[in-house]
């Protein structure tokens, strides 16, 4: 068989080649026609250099991508916009600009990008209504997650937040080498036991094993460029043996799995009459008549699951990272709870309003190092100008945490006294109003996370000395994931005194949750 016959054969034969050259065709014909219009009418906000048709897209970072989005903020200023290929991405990098367009633009800025691969094909954009579009649905679920961590109902934690405070600080006196493992635990135990009434024994639970694995796939896909899909959507028809299409197979059925197994789990408990109280429990006996009820409630508690554990750990972590680099400030923390608390006693969560150094030193913590430094992009639903910038329906706006992060005096110093100083804090936006993102779509989990986080850190700081190792440098180094914190690092975390050894053992007697 001749070449040219051998060819026309082989396509013949291949209805997918065929339909996939149709498709890659009328795609690059219709982005030509869409970037010629586009690019010759409008000014865009500012970006690194474009080329025909594929303009500045592909410079994308794919991970840690807040470092080189705030070089560039250092280059072309507050917005800086990346388009391309049919894409269009503008980041955000100053907290006034992402306040104007997040709260008082709300209704054109409160949706979420598509996600190809981690909305589409991982099946998130149906289920998890963190990344769903804003509408219908994504109110129905958020109203559910209000029920459960609106300010009052925070309240309702306390005594658990404050019970796994404690046990934390028991397990870090038994083994303080695994204390990255035991801030996680923490974290998990906290957001485990309020979801679904579940008490973790240990790191190896199978629902804290699952999440994690859930929130490592989560943590790449929602980086802008990670897969080439979510620039080219068109790849989504490529076959099912592709590696990214199996990578997404894979990930929908274990997104899966950690939200049935939970959710069946308590839904046994409950039929048995020996469920514990949880907000899953809570949401099962409503009177509901709508037939999807119980799968919005599977979802809503997965996601707020999911959504907490890993944040809380990320803070915690940042914290003892700060504390074994800083020890001027934590004596300055420790000092205040003795003297306001008293050095008999664990503070609770109602005495961290008494303590603003510490609470200082938290909001530090949560500034140093953002723990979602990109938070969780949006997309316009209409065309829109900005300071004469045109702003194209379709864009997807990511709101760049890290630059508010860096917009201080001496970013990098762990400096708390910079919202105690007169002189200083009326310049700096408290982390509480910005690293839980604005506007619509902010935190709902933000009143439950700081809760837990005045549990743990009063509670480490009024009973234990955080040290670098014995003739070793710390450098701090973060992870470039999505959630972001610490890599692992050594340090040393003893009891302040023998008395306060005491404490935390008679402390941890007193623990009702199990
Ligand atoms: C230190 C801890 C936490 C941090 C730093 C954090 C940060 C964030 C950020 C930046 C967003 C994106 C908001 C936006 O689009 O503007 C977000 C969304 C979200 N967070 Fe948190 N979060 C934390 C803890 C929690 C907890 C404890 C829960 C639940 C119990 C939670 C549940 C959620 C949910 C469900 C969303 C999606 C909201 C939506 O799309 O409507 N988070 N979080």
């Amino acid at each position: 068989m001749s070449r040219g016959a051998w060819v026309q054969h082989r396509t013949r034969d291949n209805p997918t080649m065929n339909l996939l050259s149709v498709l890659i065709v009328s795609f690059l014909c219709f982005t030509i026609i869409r970037w010629y219009t586009e690019t010759k009418k409008k000014k865009y906000p500012p970006g690194p250099p474009v080329r025909p048709i594929i303009g500045n897209i592909l410079k994308a970072p794919s991970s840690g991508a807040w470092y080189i989005l705030t070089d560039w903020f250092k280059v072309y200023g507050n917005l800086v916009f990346l388009h391309g290929l049919g894409n269009r991405i503008l980041v955000v990098n100053n907290f006034e600009i992402i306040s104007e367009l997040f709260e008082k633009r709300w209704n054109n800025y409160s949706d979420r990008p598509k996600f190809t691969v981690a909305g589409e094909l991982m099946g998130l954009e149906q289920n998890s209504f963190s990344l769903s579009p804003y509408g219908p649905r994504w109110r129905e679920h958020r109203k559910l997650v209000h029920l459960a961590v609106n300010t009052r109902a925070i309240q309702n934690y306390h005594g658990i937040q404050e019970d796994v405070a404690a046990i934390l600080s028991s397990d870090l006196l038994r083994s303080p080498e695994h204390f990255l493992e035991h801030l996680y635990l923490a974290s998990g135990r906290i957001v485990l036991l309020v979801t679904y009434g579940i008490f973790a024994k240990d790191i190896k639970n199978p629902y804290i094993v699952d999440a994690e694995e859930c929130m490592e796939i989560l943590g790449k896909a929602l980086n802008p460029g990670a897969y080439l899909a979510d620039i080219i959507p068109i790849l989504k028809y490529l076959p099912s043996w592709v590696p990214f299409q199996k990578e997404a197979q894979e990930a929908k059925i274990k997104f899966h799995k950690n939200a049935e197994l939970p959710y069946l789990h308590v839904k046994k408990l409950i039929s048995e009459g020996t469920a514990p109280q949880s907000f899953l429990k809570d949401l099962l006996s409503l009177d509901n008549m709508d037939p999807d009820f119980d799968h919005r409630a599977m979802w809503v508690t997965s996601v707020m699951y999911g959504a907490g554990t890993e944040t809380t750990f990320a803070t915690s972590a940042t914290f003892i990272l700060a504390m074994a680099l800083n020890p001027e400030v934590q004596k300055k923390a420790q000092a205040e709870i003795d003297r306001v608390i008293g050095t008999d006693k664990v503070p609770t969560i109602a005495d961290a309003s008494k303590l603003p150094y510490t609470m200082a030193v938290l909001k530090e913590t949560m500034r140093w190092h953002p723990p979602v430094p990109l938070s969780i992009p949006r997309r316009t639903t209409q065309d829109d100008t900005f300071n004469k910038y045109f702003i194209p329906k379709d864009t997807v706006v990511i709101p760049n945490l890290w630059a508010i992060s860096r917009s201080v005096a001496n970013p990098e110093q762990f400096n708390p006294d910079r919202y105690l100083d007169k002189n200083m804090s009326s310049s700096i936006p408290d982390p509480s109003e910005w690293a839980f993102g604005m506007g619509r779509r902010i935190c709902p989990g933000r009143y439950l996370a700081e809760n837990s986080l005045k549990a743990i850190v009063t509670g480490i700081l009024a009973t234990f000395d955080i040290l670098p190792p014995e003739n070793e440098i710390i450098l701090p180094e973060f992870t470039s994931t999505h959630v972001s914190y610490p890599k692992p690092f050594r340090c040393q975390i003893r009891p302040r005194s023998q008395e306060k050894e005491q404490l935390i053992k008679a402390r941890v007697l007193e623990v009702k949750v199990t």
